[in-house]
């Protein structure tokens, strides 16, 4: 049996049960609309941290606020626990987003 009789199943199995249908290609196809939507919203998250540099510039504040990040940590390991997803691999991604931001904000000062 290949991959394709399984017609998505496995995946549904996982899911609400509306996937059990869907061919690899439709699937494929919504993963790289999720795709598209994550890198929005990085996007997102890298402009308004581009905001927080301003009003950290105008206060002379650092770029750095380790306490906040430990709070940005522990909200998304929080959230990857409630969605059932492994918090250590949502922390690695959050650790590269949050160094992501820091460039950018070193950038623009
Ligand atoms: C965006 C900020 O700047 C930095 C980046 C953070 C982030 O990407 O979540 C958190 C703390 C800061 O080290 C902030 O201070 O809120």
């Amino acid at each position: 049996m290949d991959d394709d009789d399984t017609n998505g199943r496995r995946t549904g199995d996982r899911m609400n049960g509306t996937t059990e249908e869907m061919s690899l290609s439709e699937l494929r196809e919504e993963i790289e609309e999720i795709d598209r939507e994550l890198v929005e919203l990085i996007a997102r998250r890298t402009y308004v941290a581009g905001t927080v540099a301003e009003v950290k510039a105008e206060r002379d504040l650092p770029t750095t606020d380790e306490s906040q990040e430990a709070r940005v940590m522990e909200r998304v390991g929080e959230n990857a626990e409630n969605f059932d997803v492994d918090a250590n691999l949502v922390k690695a991604i959050f650790r590269l987003l949050i160094e992501l931001n820091k460039v950018e904000q070193r950038e623009s000062r």
